[in-house]
């Protein structure tokens, strides 16, 4: 029978942003991965654009699939995907099944992978880049291997932390979502930047220079951010005006209350 060492179910955004730095990085080669995807166009591109095998029928891959099978699919199709495997689970087959779905617990994927180790991960998209954010927490079948082949599988991808499952929610809220929050903020300072008067491609350059340079210059000099708002801030200046118009207008409190309902969110996606 055919075998690959890589199996992912759900060849979407996330599954692709793994699967492209995977690949690039030699982590698994082509030839060493199969990926199920519903659309047949969606099939193409992703065998064409990385030379893996692909089907449409995710019992192939569950089946073909040694060493780790990656969940990427929604939440919301969980449920119909563990009933559609249900079948070639129990087949003394025990591939490490890693699974990015926003909320879904533990006990859920342990109910559709019976005694199979599991873990739950979250990454976020800057994956694709490398520069990702992955959190992960094993489930009760885990072994330290299982621990290590997913580490090395994610920092090819990023950081990585190791965090108790109660805690996913609110890795999820945070650096699951935030990506787009920090796009969001990119591009309403682009915004104000068209406001006062500055051309649309200019002000992009500008705020998004300032968002890497800014996150950059804490990462590297791991000054405390509120110590970075005071070295910028000149007394009477123009930043201390500009973070007064932030305060009234409750910035932190809505990155604060984004990160609360988004985690709220991934909780309900778990019920
Ligand atoms: N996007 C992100 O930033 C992050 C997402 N996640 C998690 O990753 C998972 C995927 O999200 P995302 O990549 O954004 O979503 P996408 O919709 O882009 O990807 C899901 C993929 O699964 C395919 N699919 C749908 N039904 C099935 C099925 N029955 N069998 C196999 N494949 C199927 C979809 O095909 P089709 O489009 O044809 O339906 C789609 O290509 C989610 O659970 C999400 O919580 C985690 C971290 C970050
Ligand atoms: O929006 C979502 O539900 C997924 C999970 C984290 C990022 N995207």
């Amino acid at each position: 029978m055919t075998t690959h060492k890589f199996g992912l179910i759900g060849g979407g955004v996330m599954g692709e942003a793994l699967l492209s730095r995977l690949v690039a990085r030699s982590i698994y080669h082509s030839s060493e991965v199969i990926v199920s995807e519903p659309q047949p166009t969606r099939q193409k591109f992703l065998a064409h654009q990385y030379n893996v095998a692909v089907t449409g029928d995710n019992r192939v891959v569950f089946s073909q699939t040694t060493e780790v099978i990656c969940l990427a699919v929604k939440p919301q199709v969980f449920s119909a995907i563990a009933q559609e495997l249900a079948d070639v689970v129990d087949k003394g087959h025990s591939p490490l099944v890693i699974s990015v779905l926003a909320g879904v617990t533990l006990s859920k994927l342990e109910a559709a992978f019976p005694q199979l180790p599991v873990i739950r991960a979250m990454p976020n998209t800057p994956a694709t880049i490398g520069a990702g954010m992955t959190a992960i927490a094993p489930g009760a079948y885990t072994h330290s291997k299982h621990l290590e082949t997913a580490r090395q599988l994610f920092s090819a991808v990023g950081e990585v932390v190791e965090v108790p499952e109660s805690l996913m929610d609110a890795v999820t809220g945070l650096s699951g979502s935030g990506p787009a929050y920090v796009a969001l903020m990119v591009e309403a300072l682009a915004d104000g930047g068209v406001a006062a008067g500055l051309p649309r491609a200019i002000a992009y350059q500008l705020a998004l220079q300032t968002v890497l340079g800014t996150a950059q210059l804490l990462h590297e000099t791991k000054l405390h951010p509120a110590e970075l708002k005071d070295r910028v801030t000149s007394p009477g200046g123009t930043t201390i005006t500009g973070i007064a118009q932030l305060e009234r207008s409750g910035f932190r409190s809505a990155l604060i209350e984004a990160v609360k309902a988004a985690t709220i969110r991934s909780q309900e996606l778990g019920k």
